[in-house]
C-alpha cells in the first residue's frame, strides 16, 4: 500500500449513494489511512481532477455496506485532513419534500435540521477539551456559491441554490405521517447523512458544501411512487454524470481559500485552556488543534 503522505490532496470528495468511484480521476493511488477515530469507510482514492489533487471516499463504502448511523464520519474527515485537504464536497442523494424540487434536479442546501437519534460520533472533541463551534451557517457560503455556479455551467439540470436538509436517522424511510410532518415544518430535503459530516468538517476547520441530487418525492406526493432504495440508486446512477461534471468544472479553477473563516473557526470556539493538557489529548488532537497548542505541549 502506498504511503499517503506522498500524495497530498487539496480537496476531499465524499461520495454518496450511487457514487462509489470517480472515473475521471487520473494518476490514481489508493491509500489506507488510520486515525485516532478508527478506520475510514474504506481506502481513500487519491488522484487528480481538472488539475486539482483530490482525495475521494465513498461514505457507505465501495460496496455500500455501511448504514447511515454507522458511517465513520470522524475517521473519514480526519483522514482527509491528514492528507492535506482544506475543503470537502459531499455528494448526496436526497428525497424532495416540495413539488418544485423534482427528481433529477440538483440542490446546494444552505441549512440543516438534525433529527438523528443515534450516537453517530458528532464531535471530535469528546474528552479533555470542550469545543463549541458556530454552526448557524452549517455550510461554507463561499464554497456553496462556487458549487452553484459550477453546477449551472456544467449541467442542463435545474439547480436550486438553497434548501433545508432534514437529516433523519433511518435506515428505514419515513412514514407518510412523518413525511407530511417534515413538509409542514418547512424542510425541503430529506436524507440520512448530512449529520454529523457537516458538523465534523466545521470542527476540523474545513470548508464544506454539499451537492444533493433529488432522487424521489419521499412518500408524500400522490401519483408518485413511494421511495425505495433501488429507485434512489437507479436515479443516482442515471444522474451521477451531472454531479461529476459539476465537480470537474468546479475544480478547474482554484477553489481553496486558506483565508476562509471556516479555516480558523476554532480560534473562537475552545473553552478549555490548552496549557497543561494530558499527553493523550495532545496526541488525539494533534492534527485538529496543532496550530493552537502551546509550544510546550
Ligand atoms: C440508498 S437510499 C438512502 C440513502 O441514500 C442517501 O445517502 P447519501 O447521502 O450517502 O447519498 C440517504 O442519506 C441514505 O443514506
Ligand atoms: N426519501 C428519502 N429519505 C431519506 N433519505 C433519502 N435519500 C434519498 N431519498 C431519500
Amino acid at each position: 500500500m502506498s504511503d499517503p503522505r506522498r500524495y497530498e490532496a487539496e480537496v476531499g470528495i465524499i461520495g454518496g449513494s450511487g457514487i462509489y468511484e470517480l472515473d475521471a480521476l487520473t494518476d490514481v493511488r489508493r491509500v489506507r489511512v488510520s486515525t485516532p477515530y478508527g478506520d475510514p469507510s474504506g481506502e481513500l482514492v487519491l488522484g487528480e481532477l481538472s488539475g486539482t489533487r483530490v482525495a475521494f471516499v465513498p461514505r457507505h463504502g465501495a460496496r455500500h455496506h455501511i448504514l447511515p448511523s454507522r458511517i465513520p464520519a470522524r475517521a473519514n474527515i480526519h483522514a482527509l485532513k491528514s492528507l492535506g485537504v482544506r475543503q470537502i464536497l459531499g455528494i448526496s442523494a436526497v428525497g424532495s419534500l416540495r413539488e418544485d424540487y423534482a427528481p433529477g434536479d440538483l440542490v446546494v442546501p444552505d441549512q440543516i435540521v438534525d433529527r438523528t437519534r443515534a450516537d453517530r460520533g458528532a464531535t471530535f472533541f469528546d474528552q479533555d477539551v470542550v469545543v463549541h463551534v458556530a454552526f448557524a451557517e452549517p455550510y461554507c457560503g463561499r464554497l456553496r456559491q462556487l458549487l452553484i455556479e459550477a453546477a449551472g455551467r456544467a449541467t442542463m439540470a435545474t439547480v436550486h441554490d438553497s434548501g433545508t436538509y432534514c437529516c433523519m436517522e433511518g435506515p428505514q424511510f419515513s412514514t407518510r405521517a412523518e413525511s407530511e410532518m417534515h413538509r409542514r415544518l418547512g424542510f425541503d430535503l430529506i436524507g440520512m447523512t448530512a449529520v454529523p459530516e457537516a458538523k465534523l468538517a466545521r470542527e476540523a476547520e474545513l470548508c464544506y458544501a454539499a451537492l444533493c441530487l433529488v432522487t424521489d418525492y419521499d412518500c408524500w406526493f400522490d401519483g408518485h411512487e413511494d421511495v425505495t432504495a433501488q429507485a434512489v440508486v437507479d436515479v443516482m446512477r442515471r444522474n451521477s454524470e451531472a454531479a461529476k461534471a459539476t465537480l470537474t468544472t468546479l475544480l478547474a479553477k482554484k477553489s481553496v481559500d486558506p483565508e476562509c473563516a471556516c479555516q480558523n473557526v476554532l480560534a473562537s470556539s475552545i473553552n478549555t485552556p490548552l496549557e497543561g493538557l494530558p499527553d493523550r489529548a495532545v496526541e488525539r488532537y494533534a492534527l485538529l488543534l496543532g496550530k493552537y497548542l502551546p509550544a510546550s505541549a
